[in-house]
């Protein structure tokens, strides 16, 4: 089976994010996906959508990919905006961890509004995959549960 043997029923607005050490890992992955991406519409930093669509362009894959700023120009803030806004359904951020980054405090933004509204983010190509390829997509009865933030009182679990 390859990847576009499974495809999805629900069309989902991905993030697509990846540091320039990480744009490699980037448009290989997307490349091997380009088929089922195309059925998405697709959110990108700016670099990071540019060399993309040039990937899919090359395969002659027409996708609809959306650019928004370069990250370190405000791109994470502005995808962590939609988050907040309900509009992304999984993001996709290959970080460089090897490196620092001059706008760590928007990354920090982005990951952290996908912890709290509970937005699925890869940010390894094995966890990207395994969450595009997930059957709970369109799984109607399956309710993603929100995260509690309470203080866990030991004496209530017995
Ligand atoms: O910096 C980024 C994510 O933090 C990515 O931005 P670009 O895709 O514009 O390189």
């Amino acid at each position: 089976m390859t990847q576009s043997d499974i495809s999805l029923h629900k069309r989902l607005t991905i993030a697509l994010v990846a540091h320039d050490r990480r744009k490699v890992d980037m448009v290989e992955w997307a490349t091997y996906n380009a088929e089922m991406l195309s059925k998405h519409k697709i959110i990108c930093t700016g670099t990071t959508g540019g060399l993309i669509k040039d990937a899919f362009d090359k395969k002659g894959i027409d996708a609809d990919i959306t650019c928004v700023n370069s990250g370190p120009m405000g791109g994470d803030a502005e995808i962590a905006a939609l988050v907040a806004q309900k509009k992304i359904n999984l993001a996709v951020f290959l970080i460089d961890d090897l490196n620092a980054q001059p706008h760590e405090a928007d990354i920090q933004m982005l990951l952290r509004q996908c912890r709290i509204h509970n937005v699925p983010i890869a940010c390894n190509r094995y966890s990207a995959d395994l969450m595009i390829t997930s059957s709970l997509w369109d799984n109607e009865e399956y309710q993603p549960k929100e995260p509690k933030y309470v203080y866990f009182h030991r004496e209530e679990q017995q």
